[in-house]
Order: C-alpha cells, then sequence, then structure tokens
C-alpha cells in the first residue's frame, strides 16, 4: 500500500484517519501537527510538526491529505504542500455515494453518509462533511467545506473557501460567493456575494468578513 502522511491532529484528523483505513488504500504513516503535545492519534503516530516535511519528501512519502477544518489554514497547507513536491489524495469513505458522472478534484474529504450527485465538480481541497449533499450540476470550488448535514439542491455554485454550516439548506440555482459563511440550520433562498456571513430562515446578511 502507498504510504501517506496526514497534516493536521484536531477533530478532522479522526475522521480522515477512519476514511483512509476502511478506504484500504493506504499505509498512514503518521500526522503532523503544529501543536507538539500530540503521541497519537487514533493508533497513529505523531511525526512532529511541519519542519519534518523534507525528511519525509526524502524518504520517498508523497503522498499527503490535509485534515484541518479551517478553510484559510487548510489553503494555505495544500498549496505550501503541493510547491515542495507533496502529492494530495482524497479520502472518500466507502459509505459515501459518489457519481460516476461527477468530478472530484485532488485532496478532497467526503464523509460516511454524503450524496455526490450525478454532473457535480468538487474542486481540491474540499470537505463534504458527513451527510451532506450534494445534488446534480453543483459545483463547489476549491477550499470550500459543506458542513454535515447540509443540503445543496440542484445547480448550486459554491466560491472558493466557502464554509457552508451544519444542516444548512440552499434551493436550486444559487451562487454563495468566494469565503462566505451560511450559519448552521439557515435556508439560502437568494444569492450570497462573497466575504459575507449570513444565517437565519431565511439567510439575511449579518456581517462581511474582512
Ligand atoms: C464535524 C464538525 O463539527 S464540522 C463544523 C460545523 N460547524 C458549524 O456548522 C458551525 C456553524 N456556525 C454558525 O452557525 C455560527 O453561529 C456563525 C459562524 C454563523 C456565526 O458565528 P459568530 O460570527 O460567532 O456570530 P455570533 O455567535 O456572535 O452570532 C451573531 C448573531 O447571529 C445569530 N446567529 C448565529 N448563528 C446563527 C444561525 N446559525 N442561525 C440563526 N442565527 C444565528 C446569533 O444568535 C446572534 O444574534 P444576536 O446578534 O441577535 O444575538
Amino acid at each position: 500500500m502507498e504510504k501517506i502522511i496526514i497534516i493536521g491532529g484536531g477533530g478532522h484528523a479522526k475522521v480522515v484517519i477512519d476514511i483512509l483505513q476502511s478506504m484500504e488504500t493506504y499505509d498512514i504513516v503518521g500526522f503532523t501537527d503544529n501543536d507538539d503535545q500530540h503521541l497519537s492519534l487514533c493508533g497513529i503516530p505523531y511525526l512532529g510538526n511541519d519542519a519534518i516535511l523534507p525528511a519525509l519528501l526524502e524518504k520517498g512519502i508523497t503522498k499527503f491529505c490535509v485534515a484541518i477544518g479551517d478553510n484559510r489554514l487548510r489553503k494555505k497547507l495544500f498549496h505550501n504542500l503541493v510547491t515542495s513536491g507533496f502529492k494530495p489524495a482524497s479520502a472518500i469513505s466507502p459509505f459515501a455515494y459518489v457519481s460516476h458522472h461527477a468530478k472530484i478534484g485532488r485532496g478532497v474529504v467526503i464523509l460516511p453518509g454524503a450524496v455526490v450527485n450525478s454532473c457535480a465538480t468538487i474542486e481540491d481541497n474540499v470537505i463534504i462533511n458527513t451527510l451532506s449533499g450534494v445534488d446534480h450540476d453543483c459545483i463547489i470550488y476549491s477550499h470550500a467545506h459543506i458542513a454535515p448535514g447540509a443540503s445543496l439542491t440542484g445547480n448550486v455554485t459554491v466560491g472558493e473557501g466557502a464554509f457552508l454550516g451544519a444542516g444548512s439548506k440552499v434551493i436550486p440555482g444559487i451562487e454563495v460567493g468566494e469565503w462566505s459563511i451560511i450559519g448552521a440550520g439557515s435556508v439560502v433562498l437568494s444569492n450570497v456575494p462573497p466575504n459575507v456571513t449570513v444565517v437565519g430562515v431565511p439567510a439575511n446578511k449579518i456581517a462581511n468578513r474582512g
């Protein structure tokens, strides 16, 4: 089995480890984290902080998966690792449904119970979290996160780095702007501009994001 490292040692790393183990495609060498208080996570050893990465590359370990929920930090680490010569791997649960007609980018994480339906596009480094739904013809741009139980109907577009909170719902054809946040449980009935936070039913803007 090909060797892989996990970047990040928080809660999201626990589920990514679980998925990679259930895929039976990769041998997880360990995880890195800049908090050096770790010893192991779900039985997977702590390797060190980011300073260890060049040595791992020299040993021929090239595959990585960034297991960090924060979209901006996940983007930064993804780019740093790709630029350094590492290769992103996707972690797709065997208990998710991903249509053969969907396009899946690099370093994508799809959790158990999620559905990615026909002709949807999921770009690089996106998280499709537990029990969420991305229906036909949706486009999820890089570094976005669809949180647990969020439901996107057909033809929804989610901009780079946007975050759709747990249980949020988006009606067909809506565009969610890049780096915007949709609050948990919100129902989005109209387009959301970039860099704002919207909440409620129907979702309304409560803040601009810097
Ligand atoms: C596996 C995992 O755990 S993945 C992680 C999943 N996480 C989530 O889904 C979290 C989603 N986060 C939220 O919904 C947050 O409440 C946010 C991001 C929308 C807002 O957070 P903050 O910016 O800290 O806003 P804050 O808590 O100060 O609330 C501001 C106002 O909006 C209201 N509000 C906040 N979130 C919501 C919401 N989801 N729905 C309705 N109203 C909301 C608050 O009640 C408050 O109203 P008030 O000013 O009248 O008192």
